[in-house]
Parts: structure tokens; sequence; C-alpha cells
């Protein structure tokens, strides 16, 4: 069997003339609907201070919040001189046009038959062909990074070895500007696997997280209890937030990615600490444009872009 051909593809999404615009249009990574109670203003009317909403009385910490399944490292970033290249050839090659703020491109991880007679893998364990030599490369240094500190079946479901099947993985890049954000949601049910990578390039952000109701599978809602207090009924938290620094990795499987919606409000900046315990005050970090890498699995079917019935 041979490796599939390229199939890059670079499906363009402009800014959306919307008030509940908030940033990268992301119709991919939305759940089947799109969470209500999120936007309250239009792109004119971003929230510049710290407790206009009672959302925003959540303060974000540094440190990861105890979801199964999340896996964040405030510690661990990507090099400076790999992520500066990311980023820059990113700009360059996909957001001159100042319109653009989304793009997803396809790549399919080697399988056995990239691997040479001597057992070696010829393309690099985490090649995956279709994608541009800039993600390829940082793959490999996520594939690095993430080893030495990811459970066994975590690592092996992110970077399976060359003896499983090939797989299409989808690379999704948005970029924010200060004051964007993206609606609550789960990615796609129909359309993703499970483990995500997100990395996090040019400027930090809190990303927050909201427990979905079991029963409902819709997010667990803007009540004073869930979000003022962050508890839900059961006494635990329903909300964290969570400051993703530039150059940081995120990883979503099992419960993370199943069970809790992630999002980013759209604010100038973010208050953030270390951690619930932390008695050091907050402090305000401004944010600057962002540009988020996602890699997620695609199902095996849901490979045909646009197919929303997949
Ligand atoms: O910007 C991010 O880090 C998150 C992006 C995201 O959740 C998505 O595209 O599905
Ligand atoms: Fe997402």
């Amino acid at each position: 069997m041979s490796v599939p051909t390229l199939a890059i593809c670079t499906e363009c999404t402009a800014l959306p003339d919307d008030r509940n615009y908030e940033g990268p249009t992301s119709p991919d990574s939305l759940f089947d609907e799109v969470m209500s109670g999120v936007s309250d203003s239009g792109p004119g009317e971003i929230p510049n201070f710290k407790h206009k909403h009672s959302s925003e009385a959540i303060i974000a910490y540094r440190k990861a919040p105890p979801i199964p399944g999340l896996f964040f490292d405030p510690e661990l970033r990507l090099p400076a001189e790999l992520a500066d290249d990311v980023l820059k050839k990113i700009m360059d090659a996909y957001f001159q046009n100042e319109n653009v703020n989304q793009i997803m491109l396809f790549g399919r991880a080697k399988d056995a038959a990239t691997i040479s007679a001597d057992g070696q893998d010829v393309l690099g364990s985490s090649d995956d062909s279709g994608l541009p030599p800039f993600l390829q490369s940082l793959l490999v240094q996520l594939e690095k990074v993430l080893k030495p500190v990811l459970p066994h079946a975590t690592y092996h479901l992110l970077f399976p070895p060359s003896s499983e099947p090939a797989r299409a993985r989808q690379a999704i890049i948005n970029l924010y500007r200060p004051g964007e954000g993206i609606s609550p949601h789960v990615d796609l049910l129909r359309r993703f696997g499970d483990g995500i990578i997100g990395v996090s390039l040019g400027s930090g952000c809190v990303m927050n997280f909201r427990r979905e109701c079991e029963e409902t599978r819709v997010a667990v809602p803007k009540t004073a209890q869930n979000l003022d207090s962050g508890l839900a009924k059961d006494g635990q938290r329903g909300r964290w937030d969570l400051y993703l620094p530039e150059r940081s990795v995120l990883v979503l499987s099992d419960e993370a990615r199943y069970q809790w919606t992630h999002g980013i409000e759209k604010r100038l900046g973010d208050s953030v600490r270390d951690d619930e315990d932390s008695v050091d005050g907050e402090e305000w970090m401004e944010r600057d444009v962002r540009l988020s890498v996602t890699f997620r699995w695609l199902l095996p079917g849901a490979d045909v872009v646009g197919d929303e019935d997949v």
C-alpha cells in the first residue's frame, strides 16, 4: 500500500459579518450546534476591563485544572527558535490577507508502507505526509517533548506506532487578534477522534473549560452558581480557566475532549494567578496576536471537507 497523495486543503474562511463573531470562524470545531449564551457583544464591544460580566470574575490559573484527560504543564514550552519559525512561516503563507483568520490543512500519518526494510521510519515517526514541512517539524518536536510527560496511552493516541494503519490528521490554524475569542464548544464528535493537541504561538490567552450536562449534552449553563463560585450542583467545579502562555502545549483527551467544552472569551487581556492556593495577587496579561495550531485525528470517512453529515 502506498502513502496516499498529498491532501493539502487551504480552505480559508473569511470573517463573517454578524454580531456573534468572536474571532476565528470554526465550523469544523463546533459541536453539532453552537452553544447558546456565549457571545453577548459584537466585535465592536470588546470588554476591556476585568469584572464587567460575572464570567469575568473567574480568575484563570497557570496550573492545569484537574480535568481527566487534560494535560498541560505551564513549564513545558516549545523552543523559541522553532516557535518563531513556525509562526513566521504560517503568517507568511496563510495570513497575508487580513480577512483570513482560519486555515485547515490535512495530512496523513505514515503507516507501515513508509517504513524501510530494516524497520526504520523513512519519514520520521511524526512525518505527516501532506502537511507543510514546518508543521511536520512542529509535530516531531511535539512528539519529543510530550513523550516524557504524557501517560503512555495518551502518547500512543497522539503518536501511534507506525505498525498501526495510517490515519488522516487535520491541522487547524486560528488567528486571534486581541479582543477575539472562540465560542465554547466540543470539537465535532462525528468528525474528529480522541486526542487533540493545541499549541499557542505569539501570545498567551485564557482558555475556559465548562463541564457539559451529561443528559442534555449542552454546556453547563452560565448561572451564578456555576460561574461565580465555579461550582456545579454536585459540588465539583463546572468551570476552570487556564492560562495558555505563548509556546505552550495543551492536550485534550477522554473526558476533557468529550465532556467539557473549551472556549476563549473575547478580551484584550486576562487576570491570571498561579493556582487556587496562590497567595500572590493576580497578574493582568495583555493579549497580543495569537496563533493556535490544533492537531486532531479525522475519523474514518470524515476526511471529506465540508461534509457535515459524516
Ligand atoms: O485557539 C485555540 O487554542 C483553540 C481552537 C479550537 O478550539 C478549535 O479550533 O477547535
Ligand atoms: Fe476546539
